[in-house]
């Protein structure tokens, strides 16, 4: 049993009384899992990104963007509600992945991703780089069965293998299909954009049944409809939601290792996610941003925003499911 079932979740350190930039980070200056003993929703964070194939550096994101993300605030105007209170959300800490063997690194990912969703809280995951979506969905797979998945990417992270690996940061997705953990009625990748391999590429995605909602589609036809159109394929399915913080065009995230010009702003991609808050959304991971290219914290600051409306869904959907049992 959660601890938000007995007494008030407990919230954010009162940036009125200690101020914001004060003390170690947590997302969101929330209490660490070990204050609590459990939560509804476990921020963990991935230290990994030996999975990538250009720039390196997402390994220093979920610290980036716990740093980032000082200056949340409790209430959330966009989506009317007050996620830390709603729910228990806490910081769990950051799972220790070897830096030298992927294989390890995914199984270790796997099973200290068991272990929280066993202690019935829905992660909220910030990366590390790509390659932890898959063990991330197995996870979850094994909890609630093959899901949904919207990917928010540049990128379609469908390609087979890198220099002969398997497990990387561009081919999560196609593992995943391949395993059959992905409810393949439901899969959407949004803010697709950029330079291929070959045609092929597409046309392979299309078969493992993905839908593509492109960058330049957003632009066109604006946030709401594009949220409306993703919500009605999701339906009630449990929910993943990956995002790759290069779904952001390089002004609004800088920072991250595969950078395409010709991305969505950051207020289309707050703006996508608000237009989700119904959905059943059972796990999300930030992943990607690489601090040492970043500015000003832009990318950081980015990547805490969306990790707060994701945590903002979540909250909202548990405290609904209390109120209707
Ligand atoms: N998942 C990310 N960010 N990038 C994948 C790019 C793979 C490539 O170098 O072709
Ligand atoms: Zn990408
Ligand atoms: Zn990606």
């Amino acid at each position: 049993m959660s601890s938000s079932d007995q007494n008030t979740p407990r919230g954010p350190i009162d940036s009125s009384r200690i101020p914001r930039y004060a003390g170690p980070a947590t997302f969101a200056r929330l209490p660490r899992l070990d204050e609590v003993g459990t939560a509804d929703v476990a921020v963990v964070g991935i230290p990994f990104d030996s999975g990538v194939s250009y720039r390196p550096g997402a390994r220093f994101g979920g610290n980036a963007i716990r740093e980032a993300s000082r200056l949340l605030r409790p209430y959330n105007p966009a989506q009317d509600a007050s996620p830390f209170a709603l729910a228990q959300v806490a910081d769990a800490g950051d799972i220790a992945a070897n830096p030298f063997n992927i294989n390890e690194a995914v199984e270790t990912i796997e099973a200290a991703a068991d272990d929280l969703l066993a202690t019935g809280a829905r992660m909220m995951t910030l990366g590390g780089d790509h390659t932890v979506a898959l063990p991330l969905l197995r996870s979850v797979a094994k909890k609630h069965g093959p899901v949904a998945l919207l990917h928010f990417d540049a990128h379609l992270d469908t390609w087979d293998t890198y220099f002969g690996a398997e497990y990387t940061h561009g081919t999560p997705f196609r593992r995943a299909v391949e395993e059959g953990i992905l409810d393949t009625s439901a899969l959407s990748h949004v803010g697709t954009r950029g330079p291929l391999y070959g045609k092929q590429d597409l046309t392979d995605d299309e078969k493992m049944g993905f839908g593509i909602v492109t960058s330049a589609d957003i632009y066109r036809r604006g946030a709401d409809e594009v949220a409306d159109q993703l919500r009605q394929r999701i339906g009630d399915r449990p929910l993943y939601i990956s995002i790759d913080i290069d779904c952001l065009d390089p002004a609004h995230a800088p920072g991250t290792g595969t950078p395409e010009a010709g991305g969505m702003t950051s207020r289309e991609l707050l703006e996508i996610l608000r237009g989700l808050s119904s959905c059943n959304l059972v796990s999300a991971d930030v992943v990607e941003v690489a601090p040492a290219y970043d500015h000003a914290e832009i990318t950081a600051v980015a990547a805490s925003h969306t990790a707060y409306e994701l945590t903002t869904i979540m909250s909202r959907q548990i405290a609904a499911s209390r109120t209707s049992m």
